[in-house]
């Protein structure tokens, strides 16, 4: 039995818009349960996900080896759609990784993040999938340099409010172009953000986590949650609170205690009636075993 684990991810990190990427410990599971006549993708996010071919899973793989045998394959999964948390991403990394465990001439793993990325548009959530941990990449220039940082000694609190939010829809709300002084500006506080992470300045990190100038003062009317939240965790003295991916996740990082202490006060608002989770990093990133 082959069985592959990818999980979700935490992106930009405020200032780290596009390139910084958290892995969290909610995972995507996909089982093969053996060849078939067509591909059937067995899963629980309802009928507009498609169960055949057409699955986002099974046209990665084939855009990787077409001529693979199809499989009946199960899918379980903690990440909800269309949320901020990296689910197209998980869906990408698991297809990739599935077309390289059942094809004969597997890709690299550094391969394998060169084409996740350029299906997804962007590397800050297929890199830490692939590799786990806090990942800084770019895809600028086409080529993709990742670079893994010493793995964050900090929890996630993770608000995940009721409403989709759809990347394509989210990307809709940014401008076209900033201002040079503004891209400066954003470009300081990010690089100072990852030469904190880097030495591990968990303080200085945090604060910086909020100063981003690339994407969250465009989407915070579509993400009212995020004001409040990061309004509720500074009563509390904390920071660390920003929008997760495209939204409408709103996370803070912290220490597990706080991040509690933190959760319950946002229980008792009743405009914050989403999910919550408190989870630790995800350090591995994509994994396959076989049994
Ligand atoms: N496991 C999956 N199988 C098939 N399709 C999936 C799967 N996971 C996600 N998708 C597709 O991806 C869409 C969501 O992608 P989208 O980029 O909008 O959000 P996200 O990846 O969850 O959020 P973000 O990129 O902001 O972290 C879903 O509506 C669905 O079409
Ligand atoms: N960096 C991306 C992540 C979501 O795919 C965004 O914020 O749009």
């Amino acid at each position: 039995m082959l069985t592959i684990s990818v999980p979700a991810t935490s992106a930009n990190l405020g200032p780290g818009f596009d390139s910084m990427g958290l892995a969290l410990d909610m995972q995507l599971t996909l089982t093969v349960l053996g060849p078939s006549t067509t591909w059937q993708v067995d899963h629980p996010f309802g009928n507009e996900v498609p169960h055949d071919e057409r699955n986002l899973m099974i046209k990665t793989a084939l855009s990787l080896h077409p001529d693979l045998t199809p499989q009946h394959v199960s899918v379980t999964s903690e990440i909800p759609l269309a949320r901020g948390l990296g689910s197209s991403s998980t869906a990408i990394v698991a297809g990739l990784a599935l077309a390289n465990e059942l094809a004969a001439t597997p890709i690299s793993r550094e391969a394998l993040l060169t084409r996740a990325t350029a299906l997804e548009g962007h590397p800050d959530n297929v890199a830490p999938a692939i590799l786990g941990g806090l990942v800084v990449a770019t895809a600028a220039d086409g080529d993709v340099q990742a670079v893994k940082l010493p793995t964050p000694d900090l929890f996630a609190s993770v608000y995940v409010p009721n409403e989709e939010l759809l990347t394509a829809a989210s990307r809709e709300a940014l401008p076209s172009e900033l201002p040079y002084k503004a891209a400066i500006a954003g470009s300081s506080i990010a690089n100072t953000l990852v030469a904190a992470l880097a030495t591990q300045n968990w303080d200085l990190a945090l604060t910086l986590l909020e100063q981003d100038r690339f994407h969250e003062q465009f989407r915070a009317h579509l993400v009212p949650a995020l004001a409040i939240v990061r309004q509720t965790a500074h009563e509390l003295g904390l920071k660390g609170t920003y929008l997760s991916g495209a939204g409408p996740t709103i996370v803070t990082l912290g220490r597990q205690a706080e991040l509690q202490q933190l959760q319950a006060q946002l229980k008792q608002n009743p405009t914050l009636d989403g999910q919550y989770h408190l989870l630790p990093i995800d350090a591995a990133g994509v994994k396959v075993e076989k049994s």
